[in-house]
């Protein structure tokens, strides 16, 4: 940085900025680089809030509401739906009903529907009920390991594997998860290469697809970039999904950071107003040598309809981030999901009418403002 001038033009516009210096508007087009980042233009919404969204319910939700939540859920071009999980109804009352609920809903040809196995108990009772995907949930943090499934890292990925050899044989895919990948309700912050270690582990056993869980949510933009630089100098990013919960609202933002592409850390600050070639080599060096320069480019994100949510051995975490928020947000940046947002919100209607509880979603709760002021406004008008 050592040629750069010293007076610093502020607020330049994109549009200005290749005004005022037409080598930067070349130098982009030649380089085939963009001021803005990229995003997938395709982004999978895998739907949890059957299974995590109402795990961690009280009162049992009844057997017919679940069925009908993912019926309807599976009319909205969702492409993945996990539908519950078998696990010990002893540890999580709530989902004893796996059997009747993935016998009972109305599978589309468009959907995918995975369950929840910790063990190959539970792979066995799945696949006995009709499952043809399953997820084996593991944890980056010891402490949450034995409290969530009773046993240490190391003992959960001997559990995955032959869940993983046996559903191999069978050609049924395997989903993981990592809990805690941002922190953990009992050990605080988790060091990114342990997340690191644990992604690869699942990976190489063959899941074919690793959720990183932000379980508690408590991570931010900052934390999930490094936590995902790390992650991904192991396991690719096409591998790699991101599961946020809201408890600090900042699910979106970190969402929004697992999807960036090629970032070319444009040095706005060090653009001056006395710039001359030099300053144009310097510049140049330093965008190349790109010190924010990030590559993402995450394309599959876990969600939840209303923000239903909360782990069972993680109290105090709030709901997933919810479907509709994302889609909202996803939408309006020009990516395409397949999913109708509007069914989705109705979806969300029916089931916090059946629970009795308003909605976590932001956009489900305009929505409802929005066509209350419309209908307002034409009774006034
Ligand atoms: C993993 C186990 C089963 C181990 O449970 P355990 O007690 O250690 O198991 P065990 O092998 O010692 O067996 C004890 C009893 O459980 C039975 N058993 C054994 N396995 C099963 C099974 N699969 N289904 C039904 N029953 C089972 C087994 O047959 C035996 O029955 P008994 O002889 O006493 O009558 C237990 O700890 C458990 O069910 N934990 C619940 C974990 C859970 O569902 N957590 C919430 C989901 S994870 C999550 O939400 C995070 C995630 C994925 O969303 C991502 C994120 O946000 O980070």
């Amino acid at each position: 940085m050592g040629n750069f001038p010293t007076t610093v033009k502020h607020c330049l516009s994109y549009e200005e900025l290749i005004q005022d210096y037409p080598w930067l508007a070349r130098w982009l087009q030649e380089e085939k680089r963009a001021l803005t980042h990229e995003y997938p233009e395709y982004v999978k919404i895998v739907e949890v809030g059957p299974r995590d969204g109402l795990q961690n319910e009280k009162e049992m939700v009844p057997t017919g509401v679940k069925i009908q939540l993912i019926d309807m859920l599976s009319e909205t071009g969702l492409p993945v739906i996990e539908a519950t999980s078998f696990v010990s109804s002893k540890w999580v009352p709530q989902m004893a009903d796996h059997t009747e609920v993935l016998q009972a809903i109305h599978r589309s040809s468009h959907v995918r529907y995975p369950v929840l196995t910790p063990n190959m108990h539970g792979f066995q009772d799945a696949v006995a009920a009709g499952a043809t995907e399953v997820a084996v949930f593991g944890s980056a943090s010891e402490t949450f390991s034995r409290k969530n499934i009773n046993c240490s890292i190391d003992e959960s990925i001997l559990r995955f594997e032959e869940v993983i050899c046996t559903a191999k044989q069978r050609q049924i895919p395997v989903r993981g998860y990592v809990s805690c990948a941002l922190g953990c309700p009992y050990e605080g912050p988790i060091e990114s290469t342990k997340v690191a270690e644990v992604v690869k582990r699942l990976y190489e056993l063959g899941c074919y697809e690793v959720s990183l869980g932000d379980t508690i949510g408590v991570g931010t933009p900052g934390s999930m970039a490094k936590m995902l630089h790390s992650v991904m100098k192991e396991v690719p990013s096409s591998a790699l999904a991101v599961h946020c919960h809201d408890t600090y609202g900042q699910a979106l933002a970190n969402i929004l950071i697992a999807l960036q592409g090629q970032h070319v850390a444009m040095p706005f600050c060090a653009l001056y107003t006395d710039s001359s070639p030099q300053d144009h080599m310097s510049v140049t060096a330093v965008a190349k040598r790109g010190p924010r320069c990030s590559v993402m480019g995450i394309c599959t994100v876990d969600s939840s309809v209303a923000g239903l949510g909360g782990c069972p051995y993680a109290q105090g975490a709030s709901g997933n981030v919810s479907t509709e928020d994302v889609l909202y947000m996803l939408h309006g940046m020009g990516i395409k999901t397949g999913v109708d947002l509007s069914k989705v919100i109705e979806a969300g209607d029916f089931i916090c009418k059946a629970l009795n509880r308003k909605t976590n979603s932001k956009v489900a709760q305009a929505r409802g403002d929005y066509s209350v002021h419309c209908r307002m406004k034409k009774i006034n008008t």
